[in-house]
């Protein structure tokens, strides 16, 4: 079944409990730095394994030391879900693993 689109206030709800993430162009979206680029790059392989265990993949662009991050769920054309918070705490349980600065 899909997921249900989150309201503005859910979805500012979820943001009070997601330090450094915002929405923007409609999805939830954070950047984070590194102290090189090998551990950026770790990251996105440590993200791209909790997004095939969830089913669900944000796009991630990865820079020298940064690495941006933006998620939305296509099956609701675009929309902000429960997927969406979901995977953005999992990358958060992670970063601080990661070195992120
Ligand atoms: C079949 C598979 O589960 C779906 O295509 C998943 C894959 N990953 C996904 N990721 C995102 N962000 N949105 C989706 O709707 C989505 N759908």
């Amino acid at each position: 079944m899909a997921p249900e689109p989150l309201s503005a206030q859910q979805t500012e709800d979820a943001l009070a409990e997601l330090p450094g993430w915002s929405v923007a162009e409609g999805a939830l979206a954070r950047e984070y730095s590194f102290h090189g680029h090998l551990p950026a790059a770790a990251m996105v392989i440590h993200v791209a394994a909790i997004q095939e265990e969830l089913g669900h993949h944000s796009d991630q662009l990865l820079s020298y030391n940064k690495l941006g991050i933006t998620v939305n769920t296509h099956s609701v054309g675009g929309r902000i879900t429960e997927l969406d918070v979901a995977l953005a705490r999992r990358i958060e349980e992670i970063a601080a693993g990661h070195g992120v600065r």
